[in-house]
């Protein structure tokens, strides 16, 4: 499964250590993130993670498009509700893209542990039926 991974700057430290605590689960995944987030985890657990832009510099945005393509099978995005952000409309359109696709998303740790369990007890099954449909680029 291809997994994007993403935290504000006040979360940040709660996702890193949410990857570490998971990192044998996502050990067994491809990861994508955006720019400091990815370089945080990447620090901290030595997991392989293709980075994109910083969120600001349209890093959401890049992970959106993956999304759009049927690429991103779920996303981690632990977000700061008491933060205003520069690029708030970039965080809503890549939340609403999770919609308009049926892409699970985890926005607080909460969910986030639901989340990655079923990614590890295979709930998400059903995204891989659609790659083998060939609605996808790439797996
Ligand atoms: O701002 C972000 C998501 O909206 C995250 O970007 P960084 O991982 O580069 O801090």
């Amino acid at each position: 499964m291809n997994i994007a991974l993403i935290a504000h700057d006040n979360k940040k430290n709660d996702l890193v250590q949410f990857a570490t605590a998971y990192q044998t689960i996502f050990s067994k995944h491809t990861l994508f993130a955006t720019g400091t987030t990815g370089m945080r985890i990447q620090e901290a657990t030595g997991l392989p993670i293709t980075r994109f832009q910083s969120g600001p510099l349209g890093g959401d945005q890049e992970i959106g498009a993956m999304i759009a393509k049927n690429n991103m099978d779920a996303i981690f995005f632990f977000r700061d509700p008491l933060t205003a952000q520069p690029h708030e409309p970039d965080v809503t359109a890549l939340v609403r893209l999770c919609d308009v696709y049926s892409i699970p998303l985890a926005t607080n740790m909460g969910t986030a542990e639901l989340l990655i369990r079923g990614l590890d007890e295979g709930f998400l099954e059903w995204r891989n039926i659609l790659h083998k449909n060939g609605k996808s680029d790439e797996r």
